[in-house]
């Protein structure tokens, strides 16, 4: 059923209804970090239908994030069903499904698959230590990027599985597995353990270069490689739906789950980033900086990631910076609730930003909520705004927020760019990309064109194609991205402001080096 020329086709001329028997539907799971969203779509990559649920990320202390892995599999099993009726499916017209989610984070789980604890998210900070006993026991920081191509941050999943080990022995001696956020959602489709190299590469147990398990180091960490789930290449088979869950989500035992992605590749090959010229901005709660490798290349100070690619035998890498729209959420929380309560829309708050000068009057704000990872890999950054006056308003604030945001991603995309990385456009998704506004700032921010795609619908779109990859739709995620892929808007940096965002991106970076040995005191006083 290999019909590469027929998705071509498709493309110019999908079909609006297709007959009960021609249908040939491939669903894209998102778990991200606010909410799951799940997409189906046809063979030539229209949208059929779509549904999201949202959940809640808890922080039982400061810098600390978890999430109850119940609710990613709820979500998921509540938006397939809506895509489902949504899109009047019937079951044989699902052939595959693709899995993509939050990277990193770990679900401990005991000999009855059960939850140990809360999930440890992707930016959860405690880890700090178990990032030093990682370093010393693969015998020096160098030594590990040679095992495993990364340094250890705070918020990859081996530190997490020490930290488990150290402070929760109890917990630690019913540990039997440890699963990804999008394989915990696998286990319970399929029955199966499985993960793929791209989320694999962000445990800091995969050995990146060859794509396989680091038994070097699970044995410096002394942790049993059984711990770690079988893993795949992203458009690999890893299994069918259990018929339980076929029944319940109204599909067939016939329709195959493939590896998938971990959300930052899924949401290259969603945008068609497979390939070098291009590179992938992404604003979800994180703000990722994404560009495709033939060979595994390397940042020589470790600030962005070298990972595998969902694209078999290809890398990335990537730049994370841990509050991005995410910052846009906690500041629509906390400070501009309505008065009934509820935080203010995203979209009045960019229209009353939009409506303030370049650069907010002089506001900074620093978007480490979370801590950071690029480019300061620093579990104990904090967020501020600085430079306040009675002038500032609402406005002022929000923009600034915006503004500190996208310096964030600037700063990735100029180490890239330090890296011998060129890119004639940037191609945005996640939830800000939604903001035209937000784009042209990071047109003017990054001095380069950004624009938007046809299918708006980043990681859920990329495991869509995966899906069909998989199913046997098309030879290759090539293939599949360019008989799909579209871009749409496009916005081109515009020169007054953009001379101000260099200018301004300087004291951006200059506030963190005022205020890092401040917030080393900040820990200390609050520890
Ligand atoms: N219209 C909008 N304008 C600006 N930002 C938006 C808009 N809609 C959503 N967002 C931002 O996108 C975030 C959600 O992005 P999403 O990619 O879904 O996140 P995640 O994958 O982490 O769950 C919201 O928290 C919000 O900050
Ligand atoms: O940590 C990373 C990537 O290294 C994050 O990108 C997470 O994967 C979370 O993604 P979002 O929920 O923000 O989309």
């Amino acid at each position: 059923m290999r019909r590469v020329a027929r998705g071509r086709l498709l493309l110019s001329k999908a079909p609006s209804s297709m007959s009960a028997s021609s249908k040939n539907v491939f669903l894209g799971v998102d778990i991200g970090t606010s909410g799951t969203k799940t997409i189906a779509i046809d063979a030539a990559g229209n949208l059929l239908a779509q549904a999201s649920a949202a959940y809640p990320c808890h922080h039982p202390k400061p810098l600390w994030s978890e999430q109850d892995p119940a609710d990613w599999r709820a979500a998921t099993f509540k938006t397939i069903r809506a895509v489902v009726k949504k899109a009047e499916l019937k079951p044989a017209d699902v052939k595959a499904i693709g899995l993509s989610g939050q990277m990193h984070g770990s679900v401990f789980l005991d000999k009855s698959d059960d939850v140990i604890r809360p999930a440890l998210l992707w930016n959860d900070q405690r880890t700090a230590a178990e990032c030093d006993e990682i370093e010393t026991r693969a015998g020096g920081r160098k030594k590990l990027i040679k095992l495993v191509a990364n340094p250890a941050l705070t918020g990859f999943q081996a530190p997490k599985i020490l930290w488990l080990r150290n402070h929760e022995p109890r917990n630690f001696a019913k540990l039997q597995k440890v699963l990804l956020p999008k394989d915990y959602v696998r286990l319970h489709l399929t029955g199966e353990r499985a993960t793929e190299v791209s989320d694999a590469s962000g445990t800091l147990l995969l050995d990146v270069v060859n794509r396989r398990w680091s038994k070097p180091l699970l044995s410096k960490l002394e942790l049993d490689a059984s711990l770690l789930p079988a893993c795949y290449e992203s458009e690999e088979v890893t299994g069918k739906l259990l018929p339980a869950v076929a029944k319940q989500l109204g599909l067939s035992t016939d329709c195959v789950v493939v590896g998938g992605a971990g959300d930052c590749a899924a949401g290259a090959v969603g945008n068609g980033v497979v390939q070098r010229g291009v590179v992938n901005s992404s604003l979800g709660t994180s703000g990722v900086v994404f560009c495709h490798s033939e060979t595994p290349e390397y940042d020589p100070d470790g600030r962005l990631h070298t990972f595998c690619h969902a694209v078999r035998g290809k890398w990335h890498m990537m730049g994370v910076t841990l509050s991005a729209a995410g910052s846009l959420q906690w500041y629509a929380d906390a400070l501009c609730k309505t008065a009934g309560g509820k935080s203010e829309s995203f979209d009045k708050l960019v229209a009353e930003a939009a409506e303030t000068a370049v650069g907010a009057d002089g506001l900074f704000f620093l978007p480490y909520l979370a801590g950071e990872r690029t480019p300061h890999a620093d579990p104990l950054a904090r967020g501020a705004f600085i430079g306040l006056t009675q002038a500032h308003g609402r406005g002022e604030l929000t923009r600034a927020v915006l503004e500190g945001v996208t310096y964030s991603l600037r700063d990735c995309l100029d180490i890239m760019t330090g890296l011998g990385v060129t890119a004639k456009e940037v191609r945005a998704t996640g939830g800000g990309a939604r903001s035209e506004f937000w784009r042209q700032l990071q047109a003017d921010v990054f001095g380069k064109r950004v624009v938007s795609m046809q299918a708006d619908e980043g990681p859920a779109f990329g495991v869509a194609l995966l899906a069909a990859v998989g199913a046997g739709e098309y030879a290759s995620i090539a293939e599949a991205c360019s008989a799909t892929v579209q871009t749409a808007t496009e916005s081109k940096p515009q020169a007054k402001p953009r001379r101000f965002y260099d200018r301004g991106v300087e004291v951006y970076r200059s506030l963190y080096q005022s205020l890092k040995d401040d917030y080393r005191r900040i820990a200390e006083l609050t520890s």
